[in-house]
């Protein structure tokens, strides 16, 4: 194993280090007391072959069956901690991935399939645990079988010990040669397990789509390609797990054979006693199990290895969204923003997607930003609460630069609602509740209220306790987005960034939610395509390829004839057609 997994295996394992030392220890204790046993019998052969007596039976008897109670039980113990650090592990290791995908930036689950994240985070963790609890209770059992069992073998007959452990280094051998042949193929098993798993995600939660396109019939091709990859992976590693461990039960077995083939001539020549040659076939039937379970302890090991790289890809990527450890909290918000020569350039991409932009909102005014598609809007709303990674001294709220501020304090200070708003599986009430699990029935209704919303909520069928999302009904387009308005509304926060968030909402219902807002002198940027909504703010901002082209109020700008006439003229006629 890498030096890099050996330090992972050991950050694991840290935490449970008092459990693994009484487990290891157990394990010594099994195998000496496993050592002991055939010794007894040994002496039991041969001291009642010639002086039998009822007292030495019994006193045979009952040593070996307390000393095999008390083996037992140590055995059940030893194995009950050492399987339950796995099981403890896994549960640190998933706590700890969920913690650090929460700290990632929107941008990172862009780059990254979440179907492969829930995969790492689930199958390969599992792979881990059992790395930590057969594997290494299997290693060390077999360790501890092999220098305790040899020395006393050794010693009943040197000889004939070596001769029986010959097919030892053949098996060894074995295990080296399929050992890289079965860590590719447990690679090649996960990322299968990965493409289907990110595959499955994508088809179900863009079912809507497939169903419009009829892409029913292409979509289970692609499904078949892959499952088809995976089960070729899959039979692959079965092919070599299924020569690799027959062969190893096969050779140890084999030291047996050597043992009855070799041992028997000595036996009848009277150098090997009858107890000596028990003992020896004892021994060997007990180092047998553990070598014949190599195969599959090296394959537990070798999964478990490619699952620690799998599982420290997620943890080794740092967010690069953080705060600073000398970050300042906000305290009170005027809701004054200042942008300068902010840049963007999205990993990849050739051309930055904001170039430069620089504009100012005083507290409480609205701005308009409006703009051809793709000219780099969104990009904008997400700077401003810091979900993207922006260099200090390009964002400022109340003169403060956003990067220097607390982030929790950053985002409770600017309520940003995107186009696409998503709702959690759980009631209205909840949902909207979201930003601020404090707020009470009253203040989650008048939210609602502002977000005209409420009167819709109310003849659900359990009113706000009514279900929403995956469990529960389904809302249209216009009723989630103004189900996350509420919740926006909720935070109070003194800046508001809505990013497309009314385009599903009727002209009057949305004419009626802005004018709320108007009066209610918090600070509003409106990212929108509706020249009608955006002429209602103080000023509206024109955005073409990631700059400012243009700024003023809807008067101003119209009058100027330039990229904003042109979009309202666009509009108009639009209208005037349909
Ligand atoms: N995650 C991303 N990775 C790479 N490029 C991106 C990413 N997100 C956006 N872009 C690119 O950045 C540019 C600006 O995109 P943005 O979403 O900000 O435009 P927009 O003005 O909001 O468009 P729309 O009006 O359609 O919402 C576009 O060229 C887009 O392709």
């Amino acid at each position: 194993m890498a030096r890099a997994s050996f330090a992972h295996l050991y950050s694991y394992l840290r935490p449970h280090r008092g459990r693994l030392f009484l487990g290891i220890f157990s394990l010594f204790v099994t195998n000496g007391l496993g050592v002991v046993i055939p010794w007894l019998i040994k002496g039991a052969i041969d001291d009642l072959g010639h002086n039998l007596r009822y007292q030495g039976v019994l006193f045979y008897a009952l040593a070996i069956l307390a000393l095999a109670t008390v083996m037992g039980l140590i055995r059940v113990w030893s194995r009950v901690l050492l399987f339950s650090i796995g099981r403890r592990v896994e549960f640190d290791l998933k706590e700890k991935i969920f913690s650090h995908l929460l700290r990632m930036s929107p941008t990172y689950f862009a780059q990254n399939p979440v179907g492969d994240l829930i995969n790492r985070a689930t199958s390969d963790v599992e792979n881990v645990r059992r790395l930590l609890g057969f594997a290494i209770l299997s290693i060390i059992n077999t360790l501890f079988a092999y220098l305790l069992t040899l020395p006393v073998m050794l010693s009943l007959d040197w000889s004939l010990t070596l001769l029986c452990l010959l097919v030892y280094p053949l098996m060894f051998g074995a295990v080296w040669l399929f050992s890289d042949r079965l860590r590719n193929e447990q690679i090649a098993v996960q990322q299968g397990l990965d493409r289907l798993s990110s595959l499955i995600q994508e088809d179900m939660g863009g079912i809507s789509l497939i169903k419009v396109y009829a892409q029913e019939d292409n979509e289970r091709r692609a499904f078949d390609t892959k499952n088809d990859e995976l089960l070729r992976a899959n039979l692959s590693l079965a092919l070599s797990r299924n020569i690799i461990f027959p062969l190893l039960g096969g050779l140890a077995s084999g030291s047996l054979l050597v043992l009855l083939w070799a041992g028997g001539p000595r036996l009848a020549e009277g150098s090997l006693s009858l107890g000596a040659f028990a003992a020896l076939a004892i021994y060997i039937e007990r180092l047998v199990f553990p070598t014949a379970l190599l195969g599959f302890t090296i394959t537990t090991y070798q999964r478990g290895q490619v699952s620690i790289d799998r599982v420290e890809s997620i943890l080794s990527v740092p967010p690069t969204i953080v705060e600073a450890p000398d970050a300042v909290p906000l305290g009170h918000s005027e809701g004054a923003i200042a942008v300068r020569n902010l840049s963007y350039r999205f990993t990849g991409s050739e051309r930055p997607a904001l170039d430069r932009v620089t504009f100012e909102v005083a507290a409480g005014e609205s701005v308009a930003i409006v703009g051809t598609i793709g000219s780099g809007k969104s990009t904008l709303a997400n700077a401003l609460p810091r979900l993207l990674e922006i260099e200090p001294g390009q964002v400022f709220l109340d003169g403060i630069d956003v990067v220097s501020l607390k982030l929790n304090d950053l985002r409770q200070a600017i309520a940003y609602v995107p186009q696409e708003s998503f709702l959690f599986s759980t009631s209205v009430a909840e949902n909207i509740r979201y930003g601020r699990p404090t707020a009470t029935d009253a203040e989650v209704v008048a939210a609602a209220r502002q977000a005209r919303i409420h009167e819709e909520i109310d003849i659900f069928p359990r009113g706000y306790q009514t279900l929403v999302g995956e469990r529960g009904i389904t809302l249209s387009g216009g009723q989630r987005q103004r189900v996350a308005l509420a919740r926006a509304f909720l935070m109070d926060a003194p800046v508001l960034v809505l990013d497309d968030a009314l385009s599903s909402v009727d002209n009057q219902t949305a004419e009626e939610i802005l004018d709320r807002l108007e009066d209610q002198q918090r600070t509003l940027i409106l990212i929108t395509h509706r020249l009608s909504a955006a002429a209602a703010c103080d000023r509206v901002l024109v955005m073409e390829r990631g700059q400012i082209v243009e700024g003023g109020s809807h008067t101003e700008l119209l009058r100027r004839g330039g990229a904003y006439r042109q979009l309202w003229d666009q509009q108009e006629l639009e209208k005037a057609v349909s």
